[in-house]
């Protein structure tokens, strides 16, 4: 800093919106530099002279030690991301933004040593608009607007995905497609936005069959898919069989419409060896079997 004299460098120091930490190998607050920004950032100047534990839930407290550890023992930069729960801190200022925020942080390890022990300079960054902006960006690329099931990418995805590792899997999985019978004849003879309501409810009740580790996808128009890791071909076959008769049990009404529905279902387990469109083509052949043999019921493959 050869043009800046010390006043000079102390103010830019002091100004920078983004806030500084020097942090010792034990957690202890050494200093706080910048951090000015109000709308990103409370003050953390009440937390030097603490130590992380005092600050921060045990199990944070527990973690950012360990990444300064390895900042210093590796002699490189760690480059982190976490969330804070602002009601969950300690000491520090009240104006600030509120909620659970994320940071990321850049953890630089320093050579000259500070209250005699090895420390490091944390620059953080509030990054909790982007994050919530890229959660929902990616929401919106997996998911169906109308039923609000994964879209028919993801499904694909996540069979990819599983296809890759399968081998490692000790348990079968299977895939079940399920197709609404005579589809048509309810948008015809009632509308498209009847129709688009039908296949909510007929989803709804696909819902509540399901396990949390099953994935439903919207893959067409009336066209629908469960992917169920852990599920041989009797576990998948009783699933079908239950959304098959939830589905039949009881008519769907729109208003004053009701409409008895049914639907037809093709199940496939996956082999190791296969790839996704073998998986696609066996369902679709089962589905198909199903339709040709008068809809309303469940084929294997
Ligand atoms: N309401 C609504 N209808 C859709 C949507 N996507 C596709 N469809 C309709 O779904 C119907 C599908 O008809 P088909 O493929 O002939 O099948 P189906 O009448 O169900 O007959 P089967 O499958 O053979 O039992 C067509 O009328 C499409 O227009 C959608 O998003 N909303």
């Amino acid at each position: 800093m050869e043009n800046l004299n010390p006043e000079q460098l102390s103010e830019v120091v002091s100004l920078l919106p983004d806030p500084a930490f020097i942090l010792s190998i034990d957690g202890k607050y050494i200093a706080y530099l910048g951090g000015v920004d109000r709308q990103a950032y409370h003050d953390g100047s009440p937390l030097v002279g603490h130590y992380l534990k005092d600050v921060l839930p045990i199990d944070k407290a527990l973690w950012f030690l360990s990444q300064i550890e390895k900042a210093i023992s590796d002699n490189e930069i760690q480059i982190v991301e976490y969330d804070l729960d602002i009601a969950e801190l300690n000491e520090v200022g009240r104006e600030g933004p509120e909620g659970v925020l994320r940071y990321e942080g850049k953890i630089v390890p320093l050579t000259s040593k500070f209250e005699g022990k090895r420390a490091v300079l944390l620059l953080t960054r509030n990054i909790t608009r982007r994050y919530k902006l890229e959660k929902q960006l990616r929401i919106l690329s997996e998911t169906d607007g109308l039923t609000g099931l994964f879209n028919r990418r993801f499904l694909l995805d996540t069979l990819e995905k599983y296809l890759s590792t399968s081998r490692y899997q000790s348990q079968a999985a299977s895939l079940i497609f399920l197709d609404v019978d005579f589809f048509k004849e309810i948008n015809d003879q009632n509308g498209h936005l009847v129709g688009d309501e039908v296949l909510k409810q007929i989803c709804q009740r696909l819902e509540t069959q399901l396990r949390t580790q099953d994935i439903a996808a919207r893959i067409g128009g009336e066209e629908f898919a469960v992917f169920l890791p852990e599920a041989c071909m009797e576990e998948a076959t009783r699933v079908a069989e239950r959304i098959r008769c939830i589905i039949d049990a009881s008519p769907v009404t729109v208003g004053e419409l009701i409409m008895p529905v049914t639907i037809s279902a093709g199940i496939t387990v996956l082999a190791s060896d296969d790839d996704v469109s073998q998986v696609l083509t066996r369902a679709d052949k089962a589905l198909y079997q199903a339709k040709s043999l008068g809809r309303n019921q469940v084929r294997r493959a």
